[in-house]
């Protein structure tokens, strides 16, 4: 795939919440001075990890609403590649949904070789490895083993948030899906930029095959937008009452008396980190029960909240 100005591509995967958009900011930071271009591609249309990553430096485009893997977006994904091939980038860098099944990417690079004439070094997949969730993740839902037996090297995050035991034990449930792809361990976001003199390729494990994604495996996206304030005691209050109910939830939220927050709910937990005004409070939800989640979300949000909030599709 490689010609004269190619751009080296990357495909960064892992399950919702794995840690992508943190290491991908760190790694964007070590590569300062360079001519790179981040595709992002978000379940949400938000696109609310396109505000964080906004930066004059990198040529960004959001490709939101689905999984780029998926036919219904494929189209989309491929245009992306077009207009990037266009920057005469060093690095590409594809941040795939969290639901992203990449079992199909070497085709879908081939279809946008084909039809735009775009030049890409195709030099890999990062799976990042949630060391927290990842083994209760695994038996409930095909993507997550699909995402690491397509990677050509497995990135396991938050190393600081669990024992050595289970850290192990992680990495034994990887080799069993995964036995070839070399392993790396980071803290928020840590990875030495080593990996990009490697020949990832090397690791190749599975054989390209059919995605899972498709408009019927879909899960069901929510959005909410809220005006007013409230406590983090209130928020937190709220978010633990629908979290079994939940694959992801993320967004900004004023909080009275400490201001805005990017919140992160991942399993059961919530991190808060202070972050720029916004118009308004916003949360995306990624449910794990289908649309059943309306109804949990309106009832929580009474008995915690009470004020005035809007749920859109
Ligand atoms: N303690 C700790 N937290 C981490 C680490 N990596 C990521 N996080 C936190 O995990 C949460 C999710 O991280 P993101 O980078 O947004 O994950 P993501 O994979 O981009 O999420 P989606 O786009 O929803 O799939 C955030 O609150 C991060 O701060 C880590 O190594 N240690």
């Amino acid at each position: 795939m490689q010609t004269e100005h190619s751009t080296k591509l990357y495909v960064l995967t892992g399950f919702l919440g794995a840690g992508k958009t943190t290491l991908l900011l760190r790694l964007l930071d070590a590569l300062q001075g360079r001519r790179i271009g981040v595709i992002q591609n978000e379940f949400g249309k938000l696109g609310i990890d396109g505000t964080i990553l906004r930066n004059d430096n990198i040529q960004m485009v959001e490709v939101n609403r689905g999984s780029i893997f998926c036919s219904c977006l494929k189209l989309q994904f491929v245009q992306a590649l077009a207009e990037m091939a266009a920057q005469n980038l060093e690095y590409l860098f594809v941040e795939s949904s969290g639901l992203g099944d990449p079992s199909n990417v070497e085709e879908i690079l081939q279809a946008a070789q084909v039809a735009a004439g775009a030049s890409y070094e195709f030099r890999g997949v990062i799976c990042l490895v949630d060391a927290v969730n990842f083994l209760e993740q695994r038996g409930d839902l095909e993507t997550v083993n699909r995402q690491l037996k397509h990677c050509h090297l497995a990135v396991i995050t938050k190393t600081d948030l669990v024992s050595p035991a289970q850290l192990e034990e992680v990495v034994r449930a990887i080799r069993e899906i995964n036995p070839v792809c070399p392993i790396e361990q980071s803290q928020m976001g840590s990875l030495s930029p080593q990996f990009l003199q490697d020949d990832l390729l090397l690791y190749q494990w599975a054989e390209g095959e059919e995605t899972t994604n498709s408009a019927e495996t879909k899960p069901k996206t929510l959005f909410m937008d809220f005006s007013g304030t409230v406590t983090r005691e209130q928020l937190t209050a709220f978010l633990r009452e629908i979290q079994s109910d939940l694959y992801r939830c993320k967004g900004f939220f004023h909080l009275a008396d400490e201001g805005w927050n990017q919140v992160d709910l991942v399993g059961s937990r919530i991190d808060w980190k202070p972050c720029e005004e916004k118009e308004l409070s916003q949360l995306v939800f990624i449910s794990r029960i289908g649309p059943a989640v309306i109804k949990h979300i309106f009832s929580a949000w009474e008995t915690c909240v009470g004020q005035e909030m809007k749920l859109r599709n």
